[in-house]
């Protein structure tokens, strides 16, 4: 009963294999966090996922009702404002502009985006502020699964965790499941019930660990923990801070 299933997904780009042979189920509810080294192919494993990216082989079966996307950067409508941001997917759905407008301001309640800052357009907005808008809009669709592509990676720290628990409150709120990409393991253990580590460009997946607990009712100290253990004792995570130079370069 899977709501995403991803069987046998392999892509390359200009004939490299970047991805091979995965195999991946997220289940109703599960928030599957999808890390592995630089240059391993997440981006493009969520957007096949997503359905942005058609793969070169395998098949993706989605289950769910609907579904949002959050980018690491937040990808607003420069001309629109913040409330209009929000409400920009509910009219795309066709949804009246009162409706839309109550929905959004609910939405931005849920993020606990300041309601005097909904008539602001984003260049008024701090980085935060900005990236709280977006996950506003994912979750005035009322989605049953988000797809996150490395959301907070240009956050500061105490930022970062506070969007954590924002998104992890929602999702225990709104029980959406997720599939979220980061290459932060403190964040995958503090956000997910299921860790997926993706192993170098073109291998697949390495492997995956459950993690114990609720995300949301986990201390910092068992966190930091586990953390220190799979970097320390666990081969799966044996490459994950490696980087493909070329990459960079
Ligand atoms: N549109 C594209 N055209 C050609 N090559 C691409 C394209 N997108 C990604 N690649 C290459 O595919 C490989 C995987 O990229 P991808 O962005 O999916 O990895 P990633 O794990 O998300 O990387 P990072 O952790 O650095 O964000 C990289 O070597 C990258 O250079």
């Amino acid at each position: 009963m899977s709501v995403l299933s991803l069987s046998h997904i392999g892509h390359a780009y200009f004939g490299r294999t970047v991805l091979d042979r995965i195999d991946l189920d997220v289940e109703p509810g599960e928030m599957v966090a999808l890390v592995g080294p630089s240059g391993c192919g997440k981006s493009t494993l969520i957007h096949i996922a997503a359905g942005i990216v058609e793969p070169l082989r395998g098949t993706v079966a989605a289950g769910y009702r609907r579904h949002a996307m959050v980018f690491q950067e937040p990808r607003l409508l420069p001309w629109a404002t913040a409330r209009d941001n929000i409400a920009y997917p509910l009219r795309l759905a066709g949804i009246r502009a009162r409706e839309r407008r109550a929905r959004a301001g609910a939405a931005a309640r849920r993020v606990a985006f300041d309601a005097v800052d909904l008539d602001k357009y984003p260049a008024e907005l701090s980085g935060g502020m900005r990236q709280r808008v977006a996950i506003a809009r994912a979750l005035g669709v009322d989605p049953d699964f988000i797809f996150f592509d490395e959301p907070f990676t240009a956050l500061d720290a105490a930022l970062k965790r506070r969007m954590q628990d924002l998104v992890i409150d929602a999702a225990r709120n709104a029980r959406f499941a997720a599939l979220f990409v980061t290459h932060d393991l403190m964040e995958a253990v503090r956000i997910a019930h299921r860790i997926v580590v993706l192993d170098v460009a073109g291998k697949g997946i390495a492997g995956q660990r459950m993690l114990p607990g609720e995300p949301g009712t986990r201390e910092d100290s068992d966190v930091f923990a586990a953390v220190q253990a799979f970097l320390k004792r666990d081969p799966l995570f044996r490459h994950i801070h490696d980087v493909n130079e070329r990459r960079v370069a």
